[in-house]
């Protein structure tokens, strides 16, 4: 699967183990930085991840930064994209399955790589249930078209 992945400073090392662990997995990892822990706005990293997924130039998400928020909220603005900070696998199983999640976020200050990776192999191999679920998110899809 395409992953695009990024993160801010607060997210760089949990963004650095997880894309070594979904190369290792023979996922094709689209790193969008940030490259190193000094300090930068996670605004210019999530964009332009949450942006690749809206365009279907990456098939999922996944935002690292601090706590997880920021980088949702600003996933989030972008039309196409469905972010969920998740911070255990049920969260992960349930966005994918009710929701039809396409970004992850994570936060960096709180997760194991092993917490991370678990979470992060959930939401990639969980399918959306459609049904029901469809007809809401279609709904929320709606919202981001001009009546
Ligand atoms: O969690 C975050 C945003 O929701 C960020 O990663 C930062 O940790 C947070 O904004 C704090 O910023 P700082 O410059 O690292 O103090």
């Amino acid at each position: 699967m395409k992953i695009a992945i990024a993160s801010d400073h607060a997210g760089f090392e949990l963004k650095s183990h997880l894309a070594t662990a979904l190369a290792a997995a023979g996922h094709e990892v689209v790193d969008l930085g940030t490259d190193g822990t000094a300090s930068v706005d996670y605004p210019r990293f999530a964009e332009p991840a949450a942006e690749l997924v809206a365009d279907g130039g990456a098939e999922r998400g996944v935002l690292v930064c601090g706590s997880g928020n920021g980088v949702a909220i600003v996933a989030n603005k972008v039309h196409g994209v469905r972010a969920v900070n998740a911070h255990d696998v049920e969260e992960a199983e349930m966005s994918r399955r009710h929701n039809d999640a396409n970004v992850v976020t994570l936060s960096g200050a709180r997760l194991s790589g092993d917490e991370a990776d678990a979470i992060v192999a959930t939401f990639l191999s969980t399918d959306f249930d459609g049904g029901r679920h469809a007809r809401r998110v279609d709904q929320i899809t709606a919202m981001e078209t001009p009546a």
